[in-house]
């Protein structure tokens, strides 16, 4: 269970974030929607520990991320394919990441398996890894400990059509399996066909969320997007 309660950040007179409130239940894959810039980032961010809200909560299984007793265990988040060691082998990446939970090098393979990886990917550097490639390592760190909870800024980003149709395979099992996923992205036909809750942020603030099935009434979610985000930008301008 995910919760932003009333969620706000200003960043040097920049409104990031202006009382965001959702949650994301067990067993949900909520599409985290929005143009560029408008606050996915920071509130995934916040959600992890990495930046402090100005205003109101995020609570991971109902406590704050730091306040978490080994949160590798119960979140697994991707924010950023790019930030992994360039000089590092996947094969390394995830072995440092499998000992800092005490989990067995077993692990490693089951991981690498899991996310698509061969053995031989697995043991080149990641500097010479596709953004693909990138995307499915760091897929693969954040599932190490089997979390309950994942946290996936824009992970289909650079997937083959492969990787798109595994994703999609792999949020399925994660939501059947009663994981909560909040999973933000540009691409809203592929988000459309793995996600039951959407929420759309605009300009920082929350412009709608529900069901896919409550927004879904006669009009795509593409429709939808376009219609509030447009909206949006012309109430502040
Ligand atoms: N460290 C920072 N310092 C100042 N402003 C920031 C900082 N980080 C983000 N912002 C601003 O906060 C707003 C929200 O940015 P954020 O990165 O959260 O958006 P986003 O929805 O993730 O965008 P994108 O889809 O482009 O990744 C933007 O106006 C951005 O310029």
């Amino acid at each position: 269970m995910i919760e932003f309660r009333n969620v706000s950040k200003i960043y040097k007179g920049v409104k990031a974030l202006d009382d965001v409130s959702f949650t994301v239940g067990a067993g949900s894959v909520t599409g985290f929607l929005g143009p560029n810039g408008a606050g996915k980032s920071t509130a995934m961010r916040i959600l992890v520990g990495l930046s402090r809200a100005t205003a109101g909560s995020a609570t991971l299984l109902g406590r704050p991320y730091a306040e978490l007793a080994c949160p590798g265990f119960h979140v697994g988040t991707l924010l950023d394919a790019g930030a992994q060691h360039p000089g590092r082998t996947g094969r390394e990446i995830l072995t440092l990441g499998a000992m800092m939970l005490g989990l067995p090098k077993s692990r490693v393979d089951e991981v690498l398996d899991l996310v698509g990886l061969t053995g031989r990917e697995s043991g080149r550097t990641v500097s010479g890894y596709s953004l693909g490639m990138r995307q499915r390592l760091g897929v693969g760190h954040a599932l190490l400990g089997r979390p309950k909870v994942l946290v996936l800024d824009e992970p289909v980003n650079g997937l083959d059509p492969q990787g798109i149709r595994w994703m999609r395979g792999l949020l399925h099992g994660l939501s059947d399996s009663g994981c909560s996923v909040l999973l933000s992205s540009h691409l809203l036909h592929e988000v459309e066909q793995v996600a039951d809750h959407i929420v759309i942020i605009g300009r920082g603030r929350i412009l709608t969320q529900g069901t896919v099935d409550e927004l879904n009434r006669g009009q795509s979610l593409e429709q939808i997007f376009f219609e509030l985000t447009a909206n949006a930008d012309r109430s502040t301008t």
